[in-house]
């Protein structure tokens, strides 16, 4: 079977398998349906202005000075305006229901500003090129180092399409981008086997997410909207306030922890984060907890002293609860580019990142960092941000994402292949 069918197999045929299914039963949940899709901003910057932008900036993050009111003010209309109509207990109610293609299709959504540049540079260069030649190759390579894939990979990439092209004597740059599809999710599969899953342990046992990252890249946007997702999946969730330095911080996780109905252990402002954890891992193990979500401070004065508040936050945590924290996730904002692979470099070093969530997909023309990400680093993407709605919080799938880049090309491509079967 081809790929472009067997992607659309797995992409529209029936429940994601990465989907967990909540235990209603079908009279809970009568209809699936769709939430209205947000119209996603224009994109607003050429791809000259983004190459720009994505300039290597130093890691060091000052905290933001903002008054506390004002910030919680400003939490408050954003978490407004991811408001959804249902409220929460209805929303639970449906859980995740979602089908494989609605999931595709956020994925589709999420990715329109990468389409919108980089894949219609693809496209354009295959209407330009009647055939594969070494000028086209050039091209091509241009192209995906602008999108971020990341030297290293377009050069993989470049040299496997070569082969490719030369072994199956394909003449023709008609259909390429299923090729590069094809190659670009063996690529990202290749580069780690480790599962994108949570590590999550047995209902009943204490799972202990530890979340990493600088300010302002949506980690407590993203902590929320996890432990919406947990919470819907019939796991009890907690949060803990660990970001005592940041003004704000605290009552801003609070903001969202009413929003999705779970407690948030929390101290004062300026307090021991380490104490904060030590409260919340008892807390959690008093009520049973099945999970509990740590925010930390993002800030990165320098290394060492973001090794020194990890580490003791760490000991805290491993001494309550062997083997925990079970997932360290480390939340990078998409839209920074390769600041953001220099971050995760920081923190890497710093402490064991289990895993990556990459937010503000949806807000940048140069997708292709999720593969430089995974390429470089080795630390799996387990989660992408494609929008601001509760569920754009997705479990990343290299497959969706390529079909999220090519879309177009591609179904037109597989409509071509069934016409000829
Ligand atoms: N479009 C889009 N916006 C997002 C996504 N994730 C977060 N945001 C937005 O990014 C903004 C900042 O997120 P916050 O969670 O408030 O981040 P922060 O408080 O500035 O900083 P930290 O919590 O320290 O990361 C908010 O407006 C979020 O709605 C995403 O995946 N897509």
């Amino acid at each position: 079977m081809s790929f472009l069918k067997r992607m659309k197999e797995k992409l529209m045929g029936g429940p994601a398998k990465e989907e967990p299914v909540v235990e209603v039963t079908e009279q809970e949940v009568p209809v699936q349906e769709e939430e209205p899709q947000k119209a996603l901003p224009e994109v607003e910057a050429t791809v000259e202005e983004v190459v720009e932008e994505v300039k290597p900036e130093p890691v060091i993050e000052q905290p933001k000075e903002e008054p506390v009111e004002e910030v919680i003010e400003e939490v408050k209309n954003e978490v407004a305006e991811v408001e959804v109509e249902q409220p929460v207990e209805q929303e639970e109610q449906k859980g995740w229901f979602k089908s494989a293609f609605s999931i595709t299709e956020k994925f589709k959504t999420g990715l329109s500003k990468t389409r919108d540049s980089f894949t219609s540079k693809v496209n354009d260069l295959v209407a330009r090129y009647r055939t594969v030649d070494e000028d086209f190759f050039e091209e091509l390579e241009e192209v995906l180092l602008q999108a971020d894939v990341g030297f290293e990979t377009v050069m993989e990439l470049i040299e496997v399409l070569r082969y490719e092209v030369q072994k199956k004597n394909i003449k023709s740059t008609d259909g390429i981008q299923a090729l590069i599809s094809e190659k670009l999710v063996e690529i990202y599969e290749k580069a780690g086997e480790d599962s994108i899953e949570l590590n999550l342990q047995p209902k009943g046992e204490l799972t202990v997410i530890l979340f990493v990252g600088v300010n302002g890249v949506g980690k407590t946007t993203t902590i929320g909207k996890l432990a919406h997702r947990l919470k819907s999946e019939g796991r009890s969730v907690m949060l803990a306030a660990g970001d005592t330095f940041r003004a704000g911080a605290i009552d801003q996780l609070q903001v969202w922890g009413d929003r999705v109905g779970v407690e948030v252990i929390k101290q004062s402002e300026g307090s021991d984060p380490a104490a904060v954890m030590y409260d919340a891992v008892h807390a959690a193990k008093n009520r049973g907890v099945d999970v509990l979500i740590c925010d930390t401070a993002g800030r990165l004065q320098n290394k060492v002293n973001l090794m020194k508040e990890l580490e003791k936050v760490n000991r805290i945590i491993s001494r309550e609860v062997p083997n925990a924290p079970h997932e360290v996730l480390l939340a990078l904002d998409a839209t920074t580019g390769q600041n953001a692979l220099v971050q995760a470099q920081t923190f890497k070093e710093a402490t064991n990142v289990t895993g990556i969530v990459l937010t503000k997909l949806d807000g940048t023309a140069k997708g292709g960092i999720v593969i430089a990400i995974r390429n470089k680093l080795h630390i799996p993407v387990k989660f992408v941000g494609l929008g601001e709605q509760m569920d754009d919080l997705q479990p990343f799938d290299a497959e969706r994402y390529v079909y999220g880049l090519f879309a177009d090309a591609l179904d037109e491509q597989l409509e071509k292949e069934e016409l000829e079967d």
